[in-house]
């Protein structure tokens, strides 16, 4: 008898250092025990100092790896990451499966401060993207320029309001000893807190958690569920992470360490 993979999508951009982007997503879901399928939408050339250049492929061929992928895998959650422009997020939006749960990072600018995609995008992703997620996870900066306010309870207030059925509006950008994720709902506002990491490698955090909470997703966890298995596996990517070195600047958090 055949074992029936449980299928996770990433449509995201290559980080070819290897922390964040696809590679990130694609390390994640292995170690949590699912099969990782991966659509790329564009291509960046950075590695843990910085970003160089950022080249987004061409809408239709996106479109052409969406409709492959999902006209034959049975895919079980999707996670968007870096989607290049708006013609991306409309091939992205049209060619997702109807049914799997979505999770939408929605990644502007890298950990190093250098954008990653243009305006037009980030209108789009509000637009067509937002209103269908299972959960929307912005970090501070991006919380604000999406929905434009300036507090970052309201700002997940309003993400939910444009559909989302949760925003997670993430504190690692908030200065303290304490980093403070915010999952606010229909239902409410969870705090989830956590004592800050002391490390300069935070390169991929992001891509991280967001793969993670979908392949939790493929497995069958509510989002609640999905949230915190996610943030107690960063957590351990980020305390061996600190102890590793990949390249001279923000070195990846260490997305194998359970396997070790
Ligand atoms: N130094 C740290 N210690 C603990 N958790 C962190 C640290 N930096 C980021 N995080 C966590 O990593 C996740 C990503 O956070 P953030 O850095 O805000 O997003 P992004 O990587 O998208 O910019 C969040 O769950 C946040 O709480
Ligand atoms: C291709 C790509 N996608 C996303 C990020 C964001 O990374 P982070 O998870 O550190 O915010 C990145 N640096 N590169």
């Amino acid at each position: 008898m055949s074992v029936r993979e449980t299928v996770v999508l990433t449509v995201a951009g290559s980080d070819p250092s290897g922390g964040a982007g696809v590679q990130a997503d694609l390390k994640t879901a292995t170690a949590l025990g699912v099969y990782g399928a991966s659509v790329l939408t564009g291509l960046t050339a950075q590695n843990t100092r910085r970003v160089q250049e950022v080249h987004p492929l061409p809408a239709a061929f996106v479109s052409a790896q969406l409709a492959s992928v999902v006209g034959d895998l049975d895919v079980r959650a999707v996670k968007t990451g870096m989607l290049g422009d708006a013609a991306v997020v409309a091939a992205v939006a049209a060619g997702l499966p109807p049914s799997s749960p979505l999770v939408v990072d929605p990644v502007v600018v890298a950990t190093s401060g250098d954008r990653l995609v243009p305006q037009d995008a980030v209108a789009a992703i509000r637009a067509l993207l937002v209103p269908r997620a299972a959960v929307v996870t912005p970090n501070a900066p991006e919380a604000r320029l999406l929905t434009g306010a300036a507090d970052l309870v309201e700002a997940g207030r309003r993400l939910v309001g444009l559909g989302a059925r949760h925003a997670l509006v993430k504190g690692g950008h908030v200065e303290g000893g304490t980093v403070t994720d915010l999952l606010v709902s229909a239902e409410g506002v969870v705090e989830l807190s956590a004592p800050r990491v002391d490390t300069p490698h935070t390169h991929g955090t992001g891509c991280t958690l967001s793969a993670a909470i979908a392949a939790r997703l493929a497995l069958g966890d509510d989002v609640s569920t999905a949230v915190d298995a996610a943030r107690e596996y960063l957590r351990g990517a980020l305390l061996s992470g600190a102890g590793r070195q990949v390249g001279a600047g923000h070195g990846p958090v260490d997305h194998l360490w359970r396997l070790r």
